[in-house]
């Protein structure tokens, strides 16, 4: 007999915007049934959540796929947030170490999962291994994203045949400088990324995104698994 709690395979990537700071876009985002919703909780970032929406504004946000981003944050501020945020998940986007994921885990609900980012830049594929490795048992998710000056939302891509030359044994998301021109190149991948996560490809201006191109990529212009 079907068994309605079993989801169907999903044919796409899911799909995550990052760096939201309007409530008006983050309803639109949620009726197109985007997966997650990026929020920036770094002060030095030109789309720090909290310059515009309050913590009470984010835990009304009815939404299982709400992202935390922190960079290099403190353990009680990164709780705090996600607990007056009603975060779903932790994305930690500096160089935070296993102890600390370890740590943080500890004080966290259980269910809020881990994304850990590592950065691409110009190391070997072996070192880039023994990076995702050390993580194996502290996160849920990692996340690839393009080593660059600026911790994040850079619009720079890395060099996505590195991924080939590894083994990924997490379900992972592709970042850095997704656009609607480059998204195709996923189908070179051996192993598919469970979401895409788009951020400055798909901006009016910092923080103020381009509905109508999300639409597109939602809708119509995602690749195939
Ligand atoms: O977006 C930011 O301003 C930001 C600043 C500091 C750390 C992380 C940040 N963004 C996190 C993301 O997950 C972005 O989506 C990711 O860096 C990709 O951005 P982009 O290259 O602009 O597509």
């Amino acid at each position: 007999m079907f068994n309605s709690k079993v989801q169907e395979a999903k044919t796409q990537p899911q799909l995550k915007v990052c760096g939201l700071t309007q409530l008006n876009q983050i309803r639109e985002f949620v009726t197109l049934e985007v997966d997650f919703l990026g929020f920036i909780f770094y002060e030095n970032s030109p789309r720090y959540v909290l310059n515009h929406l309050s913590l009470d504004e984010i835990s009304k946000i009815n939404h299982s796929g709400k992202v935390g981003v922190f960079v290099n944050e403190n353990l009680d501020k990164i709780i705090e947030m996600a607990e007056k945020a009603d975060l779903n998940f932790i994305q930690l986007h500096g160089d935070e170490n296993e102890e600390f994921i370890s740590e943080l885990k500890k004080y966290l609900k259980s269910e809020i999962d881990i994304i850990k980012v590592i950065r691409v830049g110009n190391q070997s594929s072996n070192e880039l291994q023994k990076k995702i490795n050390r993580q194996l048992s502290t996160v849920n998710y990692i996340l690839f994203d393009t080593d660059s000056k600026a911790f994040g939302g850079t619009g720079e891509t890395f060099n996505w045949n590195l991924l080939n030359e590894i083994e990924i044994p997490f379900p992972y998301f592709l970042s850095g400088g997704i656009s609607l021109e480059n998204i195709k190149n996923i189908e070179f991948l051996n192993q598919k990324p469970f979401a895409i996560d788009i951020n400055s490809k798909f901006e009016i201006e910092p923080g103020n995104k381009d509905v109508e191109k999300i639409k597109k990529l939602q809708i119509n212009e995602k690749p195939p698994l």
